[in-house]
């Protein structure tokens, strides 16, 4: 049993602060401060260029990749960190287009969050007119998978809404048509149960900044199905993806396994500092975390909407239809979130009516969502949202 109030504990959140945007950017674990200035002094400090090898540095990206591994379902030696996860949506539908080289279309829902798409458009026109990404509304992703298509790339859970795809039904279906898949894992790692090997996914993506807690700028983190690994031709070919890196070789030759789809030199210092919040982690089981993300974003439901009738449900009713965060509709969302702000209940704004709020047991509890709900009901129902201050549009995170 996960020991919620224990976990909790580990965090350092601001007085006063109920935060309910963990699923933009996880809050600071109390040991990471130790942790990076132990590695700067006796690391870095004392080391100097020996601590690649004598403090492990550079296997780091694999040991995190193992770490977060076990949080998704992915097989020991199949995940590796680094980049951001915006190079590695790039570097996985790449591969993923590598592995179907007769078909040209990359499938995707207008649900998938903006920077995906953009990467694979950008991928896609340097390829040449004959590639075509093509983006669907959610609800029809099913229906447009054939054998036209090459790639899937989908992020399991809706950034706005909260909205889940059922990887294992999408993916088998992938497959029965020949398509490669790539699932990007930003609002699932942390958030939701993951099974990528019990689903038979081929490629997965994710960042470590959100419900992992790694900070910003965390490496991101990319997954090869073990059964592909080897025949997955990085086209990010990076010499700390190569077989023999030091022996720096005129040419590339892929490294072995997931090693392949490392780049470049490792962030260590972020990488230490998601050490300390893998340390949490590892006090957690994912089942227990998602029933108690289930008993809280229900717990929120029931309240707001008993206290707020101005706010629509955005998120599925559902609670296995969504992932860890829960979305209301507001016309004055904006407005009404820098209110809450103002008043310690951080949630956020996503355009252009989306007032989003993350839920992530490893320091959110019941008392929490009491004490936040109470603040909404008090700023909707006096509508202290209406200020000239809080409605003027500035620019959101
Ligand atoms: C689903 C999803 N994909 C991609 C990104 C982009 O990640 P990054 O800024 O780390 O490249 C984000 C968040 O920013 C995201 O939520
Ligand atoms: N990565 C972010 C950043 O660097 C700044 C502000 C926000 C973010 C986010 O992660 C946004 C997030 N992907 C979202 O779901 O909206």
């Amino acid at each position: 049993m996960t020991d919620f109030a224990a976990t909790k504990a580990m965090f350092d959140l601001p007085e006063g602060v109920i935060y309910l945007d963990g699923n933009s950017l996880g809050p600071l674990p109390k040991s990471a401060g130790a942790r990076v200035q132990r590695m700067l002094t006796d690391e870095w400090g004392q080391m100097l260029i020996t601590g690649w090898n004598k403090a492990g540095w550079m296997a780091l990206p694999t040991a995190l990749g193992d770490r977060i591994g076990r949080l998704i379902g992915a097989e020991p030696g199949s995940v590796v960190t680094g980049d951001t996860l915006s190079i590695k949506v790039y570097q996985a539908v790449a591969s993923a287009l590598d592995l179907n080289p007769d078909r040209k279309v990359v499938l995707s829902d207008n649900g998938n969050f903006p920077s995906d798409l953009y990467m694979a458009d950008g991928l896609l026109r340097s390829l040449g007119d004959a590639y075509e990404l093509r983006v669907v509304d959610p609800e029809a992703v099913a229906g447009a998978i054939t054998e036209e298509v090459a790639v899937l790339l989908l992020t399991e859970v809706d950034y706005r809404s909260g909205r889940m795809h059922d990887m294992k039904a999408l993916t088998e279906l992938a497959h029965a048509n020949g398509v490669v898949t790539v699932w990007d894992l930003a609002h699932s790692a942390g958030a939701i149960p993951v099974d990528l090997s019990g689903c038979n996914a081929d490629f997965a993506v994710g960042c470590t900044y959100k419900y992992l807690n790694g900070g910003p700028g965390a490496p991101a983190f990319i997954y090869v199905a073990p059964r592909l690994a080897e025949r997955t031709r990085p086209a990010l070919s990076g010499w700390l993806g190569h077989e023999a890196p030091f022996a720096f070789d005129l040419d590339y030759r892929p490294g072995s396994g997931i090693e392949r789809m490392r780049v470049g030199t490792p962030p260590i210092i972020q990488m230490t500092a998601l050490s300390a919040a893998m340390d949490i982690w590892d006090l957690a089981v994912m089942t227990d975390v998602r029933a108690k993300s289930i008993e809280l974003t229900e717990l929120f439901i029931e309240r707001v909407e008993a206290t707020c009738p101005d706010l629509q449900l955005a998120s599925p009713r559902d609670p296995q239809q969504r992932g860890s965060q829960i979305s209301f509709r507001f016309k004055e969302g904006y407005a009404a979130m820098q209110a809450l702000i103002a008043r310690g209940v951080i949630g956020d704004f996503r355009a252009p009516d989306i007032m989003r709020f993350g839920f992530t047991p490893l320091y959110i509890d019941e008392c929490d969502i009491e004490r936040a709900v109470g603040i909404m009901a008090d700023i909707m129902q006096n509508r202290l949202w209406d200020t000239p201050e809080y409605r003027i549009r500035q620019r959101v995170t």
